[in-house]
């Protein structure tokens, strides 16, 4: 059975991605820093859980140390902290989880994905293409994993790794959270989405289930929104 990590695997996108991997019969390691996440995720078939910090090279390593087989990468893991990312220490903290958590599982997963020719999605942002002038750390870090996804696809094209990236628009999740208890924030989010609605971790997980398919097999190096059409505005 194909074998996928998927990073912040228990909350959010990340678990949206684990169920539809799930649901499309892989065998699915949903992965968390948060032991109350890790505690709380609902189980299904075909899932288990895993405690994986992404800033700690100890601990990326030795979960992928143990794996003797790995299909699929998908970093969801991430962070946002507004305002508070104008401070030095908050803005490293922020590029160490999103950016550089990103590349340590890449680096971690990718000889095991040159055995099995596997292929690995990262998530970018609608922020990876403009700026978010309240998250100054996450537009940065959001832009790079967008530039890291094509200078990794082009590097293990070779191997047969296939290295692509989603970009989320407004998704329902308690990233959001305060946007959406906030009436004028989501005003103004609805106001600029065709769409005129919340996306919902699934719809993202569908997307991923495709890149990850046979389907996608000429598919890398690129950047997928779902976004209700937020970015073609
Ligand atoms: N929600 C949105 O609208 C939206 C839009 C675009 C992109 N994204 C991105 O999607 C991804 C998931 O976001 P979400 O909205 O589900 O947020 P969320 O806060 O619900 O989930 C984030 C997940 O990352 C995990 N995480 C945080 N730090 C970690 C670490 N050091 N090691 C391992 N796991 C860690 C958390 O435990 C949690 O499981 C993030 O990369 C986020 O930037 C979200
Ligand atoms: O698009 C994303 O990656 C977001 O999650 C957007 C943020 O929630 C938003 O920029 C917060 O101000």
């Amino acid at each position: 059975m194909k074998q996928a990590l998927v990073t912040g695997g228990t909350r959010g996108i990340g678990a949206g991605v684990a169920r539809s991997l799930a649901e499309a019969g892989w065998s699915v390691i949903a992965a968390s820093a948060s032991q109350s996440e890790l505690d709380a995720f609902v189980l299904q078939d075909g899932i288990k859980v895993q405690t994986l910090d992404v800033t700690d090279q100890v601990s990326v390593d030795t979960v992928f140390s143990d794996l003797t087989r790995l299909d699929a990468l998908v970093n969801c893991a991430g962070i946002l902290m507004r305002e508070e990312e104008y401070n030095i220490d908050v803005f490293a903290k922020v590029l160490d989880v999103n950016l550089t958590g990103t590349m340590r599982c890449c680096l971690a997963a990718h000889p095991l994905l040159t055995e099995t020719a596997g292929a690995i999605v990262n998530t970018a942002s609608m922020l990876s293409t403009f700026g978010g002038p309240l998250v100054p750390a996450y537009s940065a870090s959001k832009g790079g994993v967008a530039q890291l996804t094509k200078a990794l696809a082009g590097r293990w094209a070779e191997h047969g790794v296939r290295v692509n990236a989603i970009a989320p628009g407004w998704i329902e999740t308690e990233m959001t959270q305060g946007l959406r208890e906030d009436p004028a924030r989501t005003a103004g989010i609805m106001a600029r989405t065709p769409m005129k609605r919340w996306g919902k971790p699934e719809e993202v997980g569908a997307l991923v289930q495709w890149l990850l398919s046979e389907n996608a097999g000429f598919v890398t190096g690129s950047i997928y929104p779902v976004d209700g059409g937020y970015l073609a505005m």
